[in-house]
């Protein structure tokens, strides 16, 4: 049996006193869409977080390419965070630099030269479809076309793992369809995407592993 590029074994997470996952458990393995889908708060969010290493488990363990990482370093995490692409709720693009420079950033983390951080940032943004807006700020950016360019942030550093929390939420159906059709286009190229969703939104013609999330008891 291989092991799989993610997985959480009986995992619980507490916040305030109160678990938001209670002995929870799952896993994924290479070039799969797994769908993370339930309410309001009933933690889909963490699961990615906890995979990204920015929620640490009350109990239970973590493992991202058989790799124990709620034992990592701070320092271990923030290398791990560099080799995902992340797309989380809070990231957003900053508003005083352009489309380029922003999908530049998690490359200059990672220590490339400016050049090759530029030349990157240039492909992901023509992967995805939005190469035209790199000078642009992000306000000249529509909707769909800021989404686009957060997808391109997540994945200039060639990504094995990209998170992705809510990818279409407030998308029409054209641009929600756009970026499906490119996460789906990631994973046909082996890479493991993680999406947290409310309603059910998989791409195409890829193989997709579900996990549905109950709110904690008192909540719901
Ligand atoms: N840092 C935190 N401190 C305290 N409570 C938190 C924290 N992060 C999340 N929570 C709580 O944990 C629960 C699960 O949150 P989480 O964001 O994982 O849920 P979610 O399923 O992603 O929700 P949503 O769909 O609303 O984004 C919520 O009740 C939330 O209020």
């Amino acid at each position: 049996m291989t092991t799989p590029l993610l997985e959480l074994r009986r995992v619980t997470v507490v916040y305030d006193r109160r678990a938001v996952l209670e002995n929870f458990s799952m896993s994924a393995d290479r070039g799969e869409f797994v769908l993370m889908h339930g309410g309001t708060g009933s933690g889909k969010s963490t699961v990615l977080r906890l995979f990204a290493g920015l929620t640490q488990p009350a109990e239970g363990e973590v493992y991202v390419a058989g790799d124990r990482v709620d034992l990592f370093s701070s320092e271990e995490r923030r290398w791990l965070r560099r080799s995902m692409g992340l797309m989380m709720q809070e990231s957003l693009l900053l508003s005083d630099r352009s489309v380029i420079d922003n999908v530049m950033l998690p490359a200059l983390a990672a220590e490339e030269s400016y050049g090759e951080a530029r030349r990157r940032a240039m492909l992901a943004l023509e992967k995805c479809g939005i190469g035209e807006f790199a000078e642009d700020l992000p306000h000249q950016l529509s909707a769909g076309q800021k989404q686009l360019a957060r997808l391109a942030r997540a994945v200039v550093n060639r990504p094995a793992v990209i998170l992705v929390d809510e990818p279409v939420a407030h998308l029409d159906q054209a641009n929600a369809e756009t970026l499906l059709a490119l996460l789906g286009a990631f994973v046909r190229a082996g890479v493991t995407v993680v999406s947290a969703s409310h309603e059910r939104h998989v791409p195409e013609g890829v193989p997709v592993r579900e996990v549905r999330l109950e709110a904690p008891e008192a909540l719901s």
